[in-house]
């Protein structure tokens, strides 16, 4: 989602967006109105613009779930979503609220929204002259990517016991690794289909370049998903993902919501990490990148040295 994280402080937001975004938060919670009547005509284009792109090519590349979620939803071209709209539907479907928030929030305050089954959604949208670029997530993300999936029983028990799982995380310590487990499914994961790879993960839904390259590109890795294996490997927060981690249907994510890390955290301790582009002989391998992509880039970015 080519998305590079802001630092999280109040100097930070008050750069921010629109209106309610403009001050530092002044709920404990950092919840703030929507505003949903202060969005502008050009803001209500953007929307448009980015969603008529995504879902033209969404049909047959994101997954079942993700479609319906979306069809059953109060969500369309012509409008930035009213969060409150989208809740009431979501709230009799898998009992989840969204709730807007200025943009980032401080873990401890992620965590314990969606413990509570609230999803924290960016109200602000990006500039049309960065319609690809995203500096924290905003609402195209937040809502597009996010809440059809949430529309799902097996996903909405998943992010909720994540948002659990996140505050003991962060206890102990160790909430990079978990941080990587939402990463590679809730943000960019695969799913196999009768028909194929689909895609669940919000931040390739959002993303017209990603869905297409997660999908379609030789480059990257699709591993079959591992759970210690992706709790050890970092991932790319700047570019497009050099693997991506491949589940067999919705459910198994209820299975990782059961285990206990605990004893995982542990035996993973001072054991080494995976870079994001690194194939292990233990893999499961669905495709075996080329790396092309990643490389090229690297290649570009080298500095030039001496001819020898
Ligand atoms: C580890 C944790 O999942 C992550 O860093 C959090 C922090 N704060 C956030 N705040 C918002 N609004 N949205 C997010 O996705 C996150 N992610
Ligand atoms: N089951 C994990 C928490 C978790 C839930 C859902 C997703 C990821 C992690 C734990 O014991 O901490
Ligand atoms: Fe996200």
């Amino acid at each position: 989602m080519l998305m590079q994280l802001k630092e999280l402080t109040p100097e930070g937001l008050k750069t921010g967006h629109g209106l309610a975004g403009g001050d530092a938060p002044t709920r404990a919670d950092w919840t703030i109105d929507q505003g949903w009547h202060n969005y502008t005509a050009a803001e209500h284009a953007v929307w448009k613009t980015l969603f008529e792109r995504q879902s033209k090519l969404l049909p047959g590349r994101a997954c079942d779930e993700f479609v319906a979620g979306m069809r059953d939803l109060p969500i369309g071209p012509e409008q930035i979503p009213d969060f409150e709209q989208l809740s009431e539907v979501l709230m009799q479907r898998t009992g989840w609220q969204v709730v807007a928030v200025p943009g980032l929030v401080p873990d401890e305050v992620f965590f314990e929204h969606l413990a509570n089954r609230r999803f924290p959604a960016g109200h602000f949208i990006r500039k049309p002259s960065e319609l690809d670029y995203l500096e924290e997530p905003d609402v195209f993300h937040d809502v597009f990517g996010h809440v059809p999936m949430l529309m799902n029983p097996a996903i909405a028990d998943y992010i909720q016991a994540y948002g659990v799982g996140g505050l003991r995380a962060r206890k102990l310590g160790v909430l990079d690794k978990l941080a990587r487990v939402y990463w590679y499914t809730v943000e960019f994961g695969l799913v196999k289909q009768a028909d194929g790879l689909r895609i669940y993960g919000a931040g390739i839904a959002s993303s017209y370049t990603e869905t297409v390259f997660s999908l379609d590109d030789p480059s990257p890795n699709r591993i079959g998903f591992d759970l210690e294996r992706v709790m050890r490997t970092n991932y790319r927060i700047d570019d497009f993902q050099e693997s991506y981690f491949v589940i067999d249907n919705l459910d198994k994510l209820l299975d990782l919501a059961h285990i206990d890390f605990a004893p995982l955290y542990e035996r993973i301790a001072g054991q080494p990490e995976y870079q994001p582009g690194t194939v292990l002989p233990s893999d499961t391998l669905l495709t075996r990148g080329t790396g092309s992509y990643h490389d090229a880039k690297r290649a570009a970015t080298r500095p030039v040295t001496s001819l020898n």
